[in-house]
């Protein structure tokens, strides 16, 4: 059985809520555990300006459009392990139903939300507040609600019409995710479908619905809304309230993420690092927080078959020249390791990274 969570008796957006807050609890004060370090880059010059893929050019049927827009693809994963999708084609009315169906999760009350607390990290619907409260000394400034919603749908029941929005939404990131990943195996000289086939994603790809509230906070210099770490999985496809927060790192700086409007946020995750050989390494991310308003975003990930052994793909690794760097392991036991500890960095890549001279 999963290891158990214990959640506080109340969530950050309750506590933000109590009357006359100046000041954070000290179980809040993340700031000796992650002093602020160096400074933060806007995205204002060119080296630092996030990649951007036009998703009308990947899905073009002139082959020089796709061809450009597969090399822009896989020059972002390569660079950055981040980029905007643009042109996607999901609904902007669709994306705001989201994000408003978040705000109605998090607003019902605290008696309400316990109905969808879980207990278990795989427990296929979850909500609470930090990360993994039964693991850290010191919380995140950050309530959540996690759902599993492929191979097998799931949704909490409240509050009305989010399940139906949350189900067409996922529906359509599955494809965007099915036409990056198709984009990525090519630009890995790979064929379109090798990815997708050799991780079993058609039938049984699992996609997690994780849905992040973010509170006012009065001392936003000592909170952190999540702490840098990697995401597990393939690719995960993140919209946000244009509530700016989310910094990826990008040659060794944190960034700033400007989001364009209605464009789609993509991280990639440790098992395109795994299943590249590490061409394209995870990308580390945070998010801080402010005392103004409150930021949602939807990150929805996308990965192998829960049951897939995920190791390097065999066409990439040469026993000479390109040795497999990753011990092969089950998606499904990854991300349980993920779930069940602290989130830091990348530390549970770290634990399946063959160093290298051994
Ligand atoms: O809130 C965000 O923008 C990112 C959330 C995130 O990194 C996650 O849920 O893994
Ligand atoms: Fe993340």
């Amino acid at each position: 059985m999963a290891p158990i969570i214990i959640q506080p008796a109340i969530t950050v957006k309750t506590l933000s809520e109590s009357p006359n807050l100046k000041s954070i609890p000290s179980n809040y004060d993340n700031s000796a555990i992650y002093p602020s370090d160096s400074p933060v880059s806007h995205p204002l010059h060119h080296s630092n300006s996030i990649p951007t893929v036009d998703f009308s050019l990947l899905t073009s049927t002139d082959p020089h459009q796709r061809s450009d827009a597969i090399n822009c693809l896989n020059k972002a994963c390569q660079d950055w392990g981040f980029f905007m999708v643009v042109n996607h084609g999901i609904p902007e009315n669709l994306m705001k139903a989201v994000i408003d169906g978040t705000q109605g999760f998090f607003n019902m009350t605290e008696e309400e939300k316990k109905e969808f607390e879980g207990k278990h990290v795989m427990d296929p619907i979850r909500c609470g507040t930090s990360f993994n409260t039964s693991k850290e000394k010191v919380f995140f400034w950050r309530d959540y609600l996690k759902v599993f919603v492929h191979p097998h749908f799931h949704s909490p029941s409240k509050p009305e019409g989010y399940s139906d929005i949350m189900l067409e939404y996922c529906k359509k990131s599955r494809q965007v995710a099915k036409e990056l990943l198709g984009g990525i195996s090519q630009g890995l000289g790979l064929e379109e479908c090798y990815l997708e086939k050799s991780l079993e994603m058609k039938k049984s790809g699992f996609q997690i619905f994780i849905a992040n509230y973010y509170p006012c906070c009065p001392q936003p210099q000592l909170a952190l809304g999540m702490p840098p770490h990697s995401d597990h999985g393939l690719l995960t496809l993140i919209i946000q309230n244009q509530v700016g927060g989310l910094q990826v790192q990008h040659q060794g700086k944190w960034i700033h993420v400007n989001a364009l409007p209605n464009s789609l946020l993509v991280n990639t995750g440790d098992h395109l690092e795994i299943f590249s050989n590490g061409k394209y390494k995870s990308n580390v991310h945070r998010v801080v927080v402010n005392n103004t308003s409150p930021r949602i975003s939807v990150a929805v990930a996308h990965g192998p078959s829960l049951e897939a052994i995920v190791s390097p793909a065999s066409p990439l690794v040469h026993s000479e020249s390109n040795p497999p760097a990753y011990v092969p392991m089950k998606y499904k036991d990854y991300m349980e390791l993920q779930q069940s500890n602290q989130l830091h960095q990348k530390s549970i890549l770290e634990q399946v990274k063959i160093d290298e001279g051994n």
